[in-house]
């Protein structure tokens, strides 16, 4: 009860509210020195190295999924998170472009899902990387011009595909999940200590400079006792994961491109957001781990990471120069477990994956209400 008084402040506006406005911020832009930077070498009270099991993965296995051998991983928790881990860039020199390009070409493709088809047809939504590629590397910077669906794709979702209106998933709407994200979730889990994990489900989101992801838990899926994965690409964010309710603080941490974050027991169910992209230096539009060349790695030896051509990851490059991409990977059922017939109940509970994506680029008659994409805009 004292937490909870505590953590309401003045106004009626709770902690984490607070501390989201704070890093959405722009003008003047926030002070990010207590954001927890897992990249440098750490002196914080609150974070702990992680060891991980490094004869969970084989080193071939794990070179498949173009992860680094488990023995070399940077791991850390959190004390005040206890099953939070997050992995420092596990992937090797140059396996971080095949997820890349996974996610901007051929994940959007059908059959998986995207916000554009919420109110467009099939055929117009079919190849967005073909129908943008060409007139993205034509754009001139600074130019007002009509965006491509690739610049307007902000979710795609994979397997069992989540329904943004009924919070659920249904055993009627699944496609086949992407067998390589399938391999890498397996040994990212393994090594956390979670055998037999099943990617069921994926949500991405693709956040550009102004984006952020609003308030939410995850817990649509059946069985909580299976962790949730996040793998960054691209632009950094500011990720916050508070508590068990809504208004609880949040502590505020850095995500880089190829970080990989595992929510699993007391911390799979709960709040977290993300309040914004964080700006690029100056002159350095991309990060270095995204500059390693594929070149000379036998990354590609074995068919599960692909090479990406040059021409493509030119497009890539360019889309991150001012984006972030993240795949979260869920599993929907437990072993043995089914859906319930009556997939309305899980609805009557209340259950709050809501204040999803805001989407400041939006027009702002559109705040408030549920968007066409079918993300619940927060503020
Ligand atoms: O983008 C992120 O880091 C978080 C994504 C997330 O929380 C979600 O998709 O549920
Ligand atoms: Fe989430």
């Amino acid at each position: 009860m004292a937490k909870m008084a505590a953590s309401v402040l003045e106004h009626g506006e709770d902690a984490f509210r607070k501390i989201f406005k704070l890093y959405k911020r722009r003008n003047p832009p926030p002070d990010f020195s207590d954001v927890i930077d897992f990249s440098k070498n750490l002196k914080n009270d609150m974070v702990f190295s992680v060891e991980l099991n490094p004869s969970a993965v084989s080193e071939t296995d794990a070179c498949r999924a173009g992860l680094r051998p488990v023995r070399d991983w940077r791991a850390f928790g959190l004390k005040e998170h206890s099953g939070f881990i997050f992995i420092s860039n596990p992937f090797l020199p140059g396996s971080q472009q095949h997820w890349v390009r996974q996610c901007l070409k051929t994940y959007p493709q059908k059959p998986n899902v995207c916000n554009l088809d919420m109110h467009m047809a099939p055929t117009e939504t079919e190849d967005i990387w073909k129908k943008s590629a060409d007139i993205l590397r034509k754009k001139t910077q600074g130019k007002r011009e009509p965006k491509t669906l690739l610049e307007k794709l902000r979710w795609v979702t994979l397997g069992y595909h989540y329904d943004w209106n009924s919070k659920t998933y249904s055993a009627d709407h699944y496609t086949q999940f992407p067998p390589d994200l399938h391999s890498v979730s397996q040994e990212v889990a393994a090594a956390c200590g979670f055998h037999g994990f099943s990617a069921e489900a994926g949500i991405l989101n693709y956040y550009r400079a102004d984006s952020s992801l609003g308030i939410h838990v995850d817990e649509s899926e059946l069985d909580h006792t299976r962790p949730l994965l996040s793998f960054s690409f691209g632009q950094a964010a500011v990720f916050l994961l508070g508590g068990t309710r809504r208004e609880d603080p949040a502590t505020p941490m850095f995500m880089q491109s190829g970080d990989i974050m595992v929510m699993s027991g007391p911390s799979r169910l709960l709040y977290h957001a993300v309040p914004c992209i964080v700006p690029a230096p100056t002159g350095q539009p991309l990060p270095a781990c995204l500059q390693e060349s594929q070149q000379g790695t036998d990354l590609h030896t074995d068919g599960l990471m692909q090479e990406v051509p040059l021409e493509d990851w030119e497009l890539c490059s360019r889309y991150l120069h001012t984006s972030r991409v993240n795949m979260t990977v869920r599993q929907v059922l437990g072993d043995g477990q089914a859906f319930p017939t009556d997939t309305t109940s899980r609805e009557s509970e209340g259950s709050p994956k809501d204040g999803q994506h805001e989407q400041q680029e939006q027009d702002l008659k559109a705040k408030k209400k549920r968007n066409s994409s079918g993300y619940d805009l927060d503020l």
